[in-house]
């Protein structure tokens, strides 16, 4: 069984996915930080030096050659994973793995994600807060058809972590 989890950037794909894995007493993977070891790069730099669709590419193939080939892993994802080529479909159609959508609220994730954009190469252009706020209430809109999708959701909003991760053992029960 593998438990992967879905969301927005700062959504808490990342902080969550590593506690719910000790937990479980499984294996964590961050995609993210599996796609850097592999390439021996930062997104920030793949982003830069290869464009957005070369990591897409990247991402899907990783995410594929994950879930073929490990067991008992919390996968976080990055936020744009579900939303590109097939990604939604093979991460429905693995049986074997049940996936999670961490939905945060726009205010929460701007709150978040105003001190972390250089770290996120699709915000790090943006200005002003307010700014910030309209691009996520746009990228939220467009992307949650295909977070919905997922088999299960958590909001998060006003829970700690534990919170959250207590909710998602239930979840799994
Ligand atoms: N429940 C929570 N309450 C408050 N802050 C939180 C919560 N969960 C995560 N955070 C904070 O939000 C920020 C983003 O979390 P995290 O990196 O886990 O998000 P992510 O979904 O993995 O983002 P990305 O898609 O960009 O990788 C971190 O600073 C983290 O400490
Ligand atoms: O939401 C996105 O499209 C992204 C989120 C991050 O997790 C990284 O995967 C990358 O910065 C792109
Ligand atoms: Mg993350």
């Amino acid at each position: 069984m593998n438990v992967i989890l879905i969301g927005y950037m700062a959504s808490g794909k990342s902080t969550i996915g590593k506690i719910l894995a000790n937990k479980l007493n499984y294996d964590f993977i961050d995609l993210d930080d599996y796609i850097e070891k592999k390439e021996q790069t930062t997104i920030v730099n793949i982003f830069k030096s290869r464009g957005e669709i070369y990591f897409r590419k990247l991402e899907t193939a990783y995410l594929k050659a994950i879930l073929e080939h490990k067991n008992n892993v919390v996968l976080s994802l990055g936020g744009g994973t579900p939303c590109y080529g097939n990604n939604m479909d093979v991460i429905l159609s693995d049986t074997n793995s049940k996936s999670i959508y961490l939905k945060t609220s726009i205010p929460a994730l701007v709150s978040r994600l105003k001190n972390e954009k250089s770290k996120r190469p699709l915000l790090a252009h943006i200005e002003t807060d307010d700014l910030l706020s309209e691009f996520i209430g746009k990228h939220l809109f467009e992307r949650s058809q295909f977070y919905n999708l997922a088999e299960a959701k958590i909001t998060t909003d006003n829970k700690t972590e534990s919170e959250i991760v207590e909710e998602l053992l239930l979840n799994l029960l």
